[in-house]
This record gives C-alpha cells, structure tokens and sequence, in this order.
C-alpha cells in the first residue's frame, strides 16, 4: 500500500463556461480496482467532471492524470486503456451483437478471427449466449446495454467509465445490470468512475459514493462495503444520507430497488 499510483488523480480542476463555474475547485484519487460513482442533482457538475476525465475537454486550471496520461493533452494515449459506456447503447443498427461487440476490437487491429472470439466470450459473460446472431431491433434495451457493455469490456480497458448507463432500463432490468457489472468489473479489477443520478446505481455498484453540488463541490462521500450492501438497514441509511446531501432528489421509487445486493 501508498506504493501502487492510483489509476485517476484531479487536482483541483477548474472548468467555466462563459462566466459560469461549472467545476469550483475538485479534487479525486481513484486507487486501482477501485469503482467510484458521482451523485448530485441536476447541473451539480457530474457530467463536466466525467468529461474533463475523459478528455473530451480541457480544465481551465488544475491537472488529471488517467493511468499516468493527461486526458485532454495525450488523448491517443489513451486508446484501448480506457472504455465509455453512455446511457443510450450506441450499438450500430446494421449490425448484429456480435459485430457490435467486437467493434472496439477491430478499430484497435486485431485480428478479425481473434476479435470474433473475444466479443463471443464477452457476449456470453454479460448474459448474451445465444444471441449473437441477434440484430439490435430484435434485442430488448437491456439486452442492448449488455451488448454495449460486452463491446466497451472486449478491447480490456483498465478503466471503465459509465455515464447513467443504467439511467434508461427499467428497475428490474437496470437491478439485474448493476450487479452482473459489478461483478463483472471485480473479477476483472476494472477501475471504474461513473455519474448517475440514480442512488441505487451507486449503493449497488460503487465502493464509494461521492455526492455533489452545484460547482462539482463534493459535500458527502460514502464507503459502500460488501457489508453494508448485504444489510437491508444500512443500505436504507446510507440511501437516506445520499438522498438528503442531493437535496431530496435520486429517491428510490420502490421498495425492491433497496433490497440488498447478494450476488458477488
Ligand atoms: N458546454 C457548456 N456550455 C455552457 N454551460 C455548460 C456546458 N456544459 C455544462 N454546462 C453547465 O454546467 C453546469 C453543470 O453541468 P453538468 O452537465 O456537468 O451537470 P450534471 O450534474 O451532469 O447534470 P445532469 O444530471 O443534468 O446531466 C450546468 O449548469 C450546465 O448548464
């Protein structure tokens, strides 16, 4: 321990647009192996922090560093170290989930065979046996982001990052998804950072919940042990802290999105 670097490291980022303060000021190490959410109403600054992480714009003041690399400066570095998994699956219509899935794969040079064999194996580590064959009209939209996430996990990416992947599923699906991913990115290692809005995404997901306001200011960070998620009262009030520091908003809207996470 204290030897290992982490994998994500912002300090103190700035980020305006025209006059306004979009990012005041935020700091964040995320150790390897490690899955970070970031929670907050509406406007706090998730989406402008995920996006100053991963490259797609600079910060004003302040540095990152993504496995060693500045985002916005060394985007090429880095290719294939880094996947994005967005809230719409982004799968291309015209072809089938396993095309899709191997996608990332033939846009780094591998070999078509050895992309082939890959996406099938994630295919069918993401529950999608079978289906490989499938257009993507004929997958329902949880079978969609599971393609989308088999293709984002075949090119083995260090990190992983999600922006309310989860977001557009309905319970029972976006439940079943949350804790195949976490199992999934712990028995891979994944470093993980996602934003979402939705505080059982991060209860079921997350080791750490960072909950933000307005100007990306972080005001309450939780640690979400296998213990607590095991534990229907702790996962209640640990929901309930969330929930108040985000004003109220990210509510659960059924009893069975708190129901404690078992699996892995
Ligand atoms: N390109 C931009 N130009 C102007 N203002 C922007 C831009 N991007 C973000 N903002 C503003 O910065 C603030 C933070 O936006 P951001 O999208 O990061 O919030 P968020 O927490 O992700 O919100 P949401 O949950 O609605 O996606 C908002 O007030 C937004 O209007």
């Amino acid at each position: 321990m204290g030897t290992i670097d982490p994998v994500i490291e912002i300090r103190n980022i700035h980020k305006s647009f025209g006059g306004f303060v979009a990012v005041d000021d935020f700091s964040l190490r995320v150790e390897p192996g490690e899955i970070v959410a970031l929670l907050g109403r509406t406007g706090a600054g998730k989406s402008t922090v995920l996006n100053l992480v991963m490259g797609t714009i600079g910060p004003d003041q302040g540095s990152i560093r993504v496995a060693g690399f500045d985002p916005y400066a060394q985007f090429r570095e880095l290719k294939g170290r880094i996947a994005v998994s967005f809230q719409t699956d982004r799968l291309l219509p015209w072809r089938t989930a396993v095309e899709n899935a191997e996608l990332g794969l033939l846009i780094l040079g591998v070999p078509k065979a050895e992309a082939r064999t890959r996406a099938l194996a994630w295919l069918e580590r993401v529950n999608l046996k079978g289906a490989q064959d499938k257009y993507v009209h004929e997958l329902s939209g949880g079978m969609r982001q599971r393609v989308s996430l088999a293709r984002a996990l075949a090119v083995d990416p260090a990190i992983v990052f999600l922006d309310e992947s989860f977001s557009q599923l309905d319970h029972a699906t976006a439940g079943k998804l949350r804790r195949d991913f976490h199992c999934i990115a712990k028995e891979f290692g994944k470093t993980c950072l996602f934003v979402t809005h939705r505080i059982e995404d991060a209860i079921e997901i997350a080791d750490r919940a960072i909950v933000l306001n307005p100007g990306a200011r972080i005001v309450l960070t939780e640690e979400i042990t296998p213990d607590l998620r095991a534990d229907p009262a702790l996962v209640r009030a640990c929901h309930a802290r969330i929930a108040e520091a985000m004003g109220g908003e990210g509510e659960a809207d059924d009893e069975e999105s708190l129901a404690p996470v078992t699996a892995g």
